[in-house]
């Protein structure tokens, strides 16, 4: 469902010079799994991850999302891809229904069909008691879930989670981890990047490993815990991104 081959992105930074933000990656993701990125500030995830949604173009190498070509058919990939990123981006004048509705239109949706999807959405999200308040009253929970709505409205097969729970209380994080797991039971293929390892432990199927731009390791919990011997994934993260020196 996703796969990306050998993807590398390098940026001009007038102060560092070349950056090398992604750096020869590969990895494929299936429908029914979720995969998770992992690594520290700056290893290279939102790049990935904007690199997939066809936001930015990679230096070389590729990837195909749902079949489709990121370089030769965005239009095509965007329409079968649901993006949330921790920047919730909701807009204060316009209510829930107005947003989620807003973004099925852009994706072309016929009207039936996105009365459907808005009020099976908005259900399980448990959104009904605010789908008429405007954007500018709703608590950081209410706009995660109008974000989270809106990712989902066209029913995309794939789906990418770029740190959705930073800033969230517990309350929100374990509705929000929990409406990913829920999508996972619907067959989507779903990458989920984070630096908590709790949440990877509990949700991802598969991982990397990411730091510096490089995949370190890449597995299920399990097979990474075996080939490093090392159970911990705390200490195996460290291990690996930031191994001892001497
Ligand atoms: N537009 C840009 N211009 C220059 N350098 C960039 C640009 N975007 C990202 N980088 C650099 O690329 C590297 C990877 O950044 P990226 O945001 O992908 O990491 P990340 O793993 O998502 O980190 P975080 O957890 O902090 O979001 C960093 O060194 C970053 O400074």
């Amino acid at each position: 469902m996703i796969h990306v081959e050998q993807l590398t992105k390098t940026f001009w930074d007038s102060k560092r010079g070349e950056v090398t933000a992604v750096d020869s990656i590969s990895f494929t993701v299936q429908p029914g799994e979720i995969f998770g990125l992992l690594g520290p500030n700056g290893a290279g995830k939102t790049t990935t991850l904007r690199i997939l949604c066809t936001v930015l173009q990679p230096t070389e190498g590729g990837a195909t999302v749902a079949g489709y070509d990121i370089l030769t058919q965005p239009g095509m990939v965007r329409q079968h891809i649901g993006f949330l990123s921790n920047n919730t981006g909701v807009y204060d004048r316009m209510t829930a229904l107005e947003m989620v509705r807003y973004y099925g239109r852009l994706h072309g949706m016929t009207e039936e069909r996105l009365n459907e999807r808005v009020d099976s959405l908005f259900e399980t999200l448990k959104m009904n008691d605010f789908r008429d308040m405007l954007g500018a009253k709703m608590s950081t929970g209410m706009k995660q879930k109008v974000s989270i709505a809106r990712a989902l409205i066209h029913d995309p097969p794939v789906l990418i989670f770029d740190e959705p729970t930073s800033g969230l209380d517990v309350l929100v994080q374990r509705n929000v981890l929990q409406s990913i797991a829920q999508l996972r039971g619907q067959g989507k293929a779903i990458i989920f990047s984070t630096h908590i390892m709790r949440e990877v432990e509990k949700l991802c199927d598969r991982l990397a490993i990411m730091s510096g731009g490089k995949i370190l390791a890449c597995g299920t919990l399990e097979e990474l815990r075996n080939q490093h011997q090392q159970h911990d994934l705390e200490e195996l993260f460290f291990s690996l991104v930031a191994p001892p020196i001497g």
